[in-house]
């Protein structure tokens, strides 16, 4: 079995990524996820300058996930670009960055020095932060979305990628993907993020379990995995040109292997990945192989998208 995934001028052993916010805020969890089994990489979300994030507790783990509602806390983006300029692109596995800037200016700012910087790396730009108290997620603003893209391919001039809130209506499958079809840098497109603004209670403590918006957060594990599968198949028919990557509920080989039958080029681990570890992608990666053995699939792309309807 092969999991050897070239895609968008990039190199990977096998298709698992962690997901952006999970294990790689600080160059220590960076380094951790380097010397992981993950395929490649991808920096926390970053903003212009560094931000503490929400009040804690602002994470929570339950029986089937996660709630989260972080608020971006990040070191600024000038921390991540100098982790890019440190890396060994030639030789280590690919690094992404994700950009999240809290306004189109900063958006573009950032964008410009990534531009500037011209380093080997892929950027994944989030439309879909669901814990900014006041601010509404970019993604569900079609008009603010195509506004933004077309703003940002002017200061940046390669392909790079979008991170997409969960979409849960056709129509709205069909108005995103026009929009990112008439933004020909993008290359990819990440679905999806959190489930945005979840409520987990704890009956004994007749509670809720984290501290910002009154118990508000995006959800993610389980939960999420149909929602996340729906997404990736969507948009891989609707954009065939550009590459998926599948985010949501992975937690085993088995959801890793339904998220590339339904398109995704690769996939990214997080709410398993914060609760289990790295440790979790070499486990995952080596179910992902069994998987395909047991089925006679010798390389991703002998099922990639392949998913029968009946
Ligand atoms: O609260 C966060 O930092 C956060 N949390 C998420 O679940 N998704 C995001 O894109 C972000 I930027």
């Amino acid at each position: 079995v092969d999991l050897a995934v070239a895609w968008l001028g990039i190199q990977m052993d096998n298709p698992l990524i962690n997901a952006s916010g999970v294990m790689c805020r600080t160059v220590e969890e960076l380094e951790a996820l380097r010397h992981s089994a993950a395929g490649a990489l991808i920096t926390k979300s970053c903003t212009l300058e560094p931000r503490k994030g929400n009040p804690e507790p602002r994470y929570a783990s339950t029986a089937l996930g996660s709630i989260n509602s972080m608020g971006l806390p990040n070191a600024g983006y000038r921390y991540y670009l100098d982790y890019a300029r440190r890396y060994d692109h030639e030789h280590d596995k690919p690094l992404l960055m994700s950009v999240s800037g809290m306004s189109l200016e900063d958006n573009l700012e950032m964008m410009a020095a990534f531009d500037e910087a011209a380093l080997p790396v892929l950027v994944e730009l989030n439309l879909s932060c669901p814990n900014l108290p006041g601010k509404p997620q970019i993604g569900y603003d079609f008009e603010a979305s195509a506004r933004l893209l077309a703003e940002v391919s002017k200061v940046y001039r390669r392909p790079f990628g979008v991170k997409l809130p969960p979409y849960f209506d056709p129509v709205h499958f069909g108005e995103m993907a026009d929009v990112l079809d008439g933004c020909p840098s993008i290359g990819f497109v990440t679905c999806i993020n959190s489930i945005g603004n979840g409520l987990v209670i704890d009956l004994e403590r007749e509670s809720v379990v984290i501290r910002p918006k009154d118990g508000l957060g995006g959800i993610g594990g389980d939960y999420v995995l149909p929602t996340a599968l729906a997404n990736v198949r969507e948009f891989a028919r609707r954009l065939p040109g550009r590459h998926v990557i599948g985010c949501g509920g992975i937690r085993s080989g088995r959801e890793a292997f339904m998220h590339i039958l339904a398109g995704a080029t690769v996939v990214q681990v997080g709410t398993c990945l914060y609760e289990e570890g790295p440790a979790c992608l070499t486990r995952i990666r080596d179910e992902l192989v069994c998987l395909m053995q047991d089925k006679g699939y010798r390389t991703l792309a002998d099922f990639r998208g392949c998913l029968r309807t009946l």
